[in-house]
């Protein structure tokens, strides 16, 4: 049968049809995974629970929401909220957890940790109970089929120097609070399989890039620093490397560790695709300028002009603390266990991200105009 039919058959003629909790679902990557879900697989139901913090928007997910053909419900609220966590798995048939949910930005961590060992921590400690509780009582004969899926990142590996790959062997030693954060809950998870047997997955992926990510993060930074006129900050001496990952890619990787992972392991996903931040930023320009040639109403648009558009723009700042030189990805496991590898190529995809934001602009604006502003301020204002 092929994957996109799979449903689950339980004894006699009852049908079950796959349901997903995907918790941080409004945010960059769980929006994503909700849409690809949703499309792949129309007859799955989605429940996506999110506490809605600065990075997490429902604009995202809202043609999805008012699609009634599409089978999902939005719930606001926090993966620490134990009755609110417990209601949803004892009025719903979950098969799958997968948990986006996290305080994601490494910047924000250094200022203050405290809010990425509530969420990312003590969070994913209250999924794993009551997961594992609904899980142990095992009233559903499709129980097997249930798993708990962990959405890391290679950031727990540390840094690598110029040669070599992360592989799932590779220590942890995590060295920002956030990846500290995520490195203590990839622990959690671990724990909840070995001692209670619950079917855990953990992903650990590479830097991601594509629609609806945050314009704190390095790409849509620049993009949204370009457009308001502004210029664009590189840490140190732009020379860290990062291996960065389409979205979309990224959210088939899930979906195909969800269908055949183990449980119990772990599986890194990685773009093959290294950069220095300054290659990516130059890229960066050099594509916009490409575009803004092709649609010169943007020109317009933005009060923009595209001699302005150029490497002077880069203004090289104080560096991240602590900031990890290189990240790259070993990626034999997740090919040859899973059959998974990326598909889209770091030029398509920088240019359709590009693309999005241009076309997206209300979105930037809106996002922009928060919590984002004043953080920004605090922070370049110190420096
Ligand atoms: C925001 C910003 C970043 N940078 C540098 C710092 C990094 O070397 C690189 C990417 O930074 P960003 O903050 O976008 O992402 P990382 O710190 O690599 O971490 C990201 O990728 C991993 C996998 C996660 O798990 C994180 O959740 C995610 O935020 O650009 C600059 O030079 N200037 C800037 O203004």
């Amino acid at each position: 049968m092929p994957d996109d039919l799979q449903i689950n058959v339980t004894v006699g003629s009852d049908i079950k049809v796959k349901t997903y909790l995907v918790t941080g679902g409004a945010g960059f990557i769980g929006s994503n995974f909700i849409k690809y879900i949703l499309k792949k697989y129309p007859e799955r139901k989605v429940i996506c629970l999110d506490k809605l913090t600065y990075a997490g928007n429902l604009a995202n997910i809202e043609v999805e929401i008012n699609n009634p053909a599409q089978k999902l419900s939005f719930i606001k609220g926090d993966i620490n909220n134990k009755d609110l966590v417990e209601y949803l798995f004892e009025t719903n048939d979950i098969t799958y957890i997968v948990n986006f949910a996290a305080e994601s930005h490494v910047d924000r961590s250094i200022e203050d940790a405290e809010i990425f060992l509530k969420t990312n921590v003590l969070g994913v400690q209250n999924l794993l109970n009551i997961a594992k509780d609904k899980w142990e009582i095992g009233e559903r004969e499709y129980k097997n089929d249930v798993k708990f899926l962990q959405v890391s990142t290679d950031e727990v590996y540390g840094s690598l120097g110029k040669e070599g790959y992360f592989t799932e062997e590779t220590n942890i030693q995590p060295n920002s609070p956030y990846s500290a954060s995520k490195a203590s809950a990839d622990m959690m998870v671990r724990a909840f399989n070995k001692t209670y047997g619950l079917p855990t997955l953990i992903t650990r992926c590479s830097n991601n890039y594509g629609p609806y990510q945050f314009p704190e993060k390095l790409i849509p930074l620049m993009i949204n620093n370009i457009l308001s006129g502004k210029k664009l900050p590189i840490y140190g001496d732009g020379l860290n490397i990062r291996d960065w990952l389409y979205v979309r890619d990224h959210c088939q990787a899930i979906d195909m560790i969800l269908e055949k992972g183990k449980p119990g392991e772990t599986y890194n996903i990685g773009g093959h695709n290294e950069k220095t931040n300054l290659d990516i930023v130059e890229t960066i320009i050099r594509k916009l300028k490409d575009i803004l040639r092709e649609k010169n109403e943007y020109l317009k648009k933005f009060s923009l002009e595209l001699d302005n558009i150029n490497y002077d723009l880069i203004n090289f700042i104080e560096d991240r603390p602590g900031h990890d030189k290189r990240y790259a990805i070993d990626p034999d496991k997740v090919k040859s266990e899973i059959g998974w590898e990326p598909t889209i190529k770091f030029d398509e995809g920088i240019v359709a991200t590009i693309s999005w934001y241009l076309d997206n602009y209300n979105w930037l604006k809106n996002i922009t105009s928060g919590d984002y502003i004043n953080y920004y301020n605090n922070m370049y204002s110190k420096k």
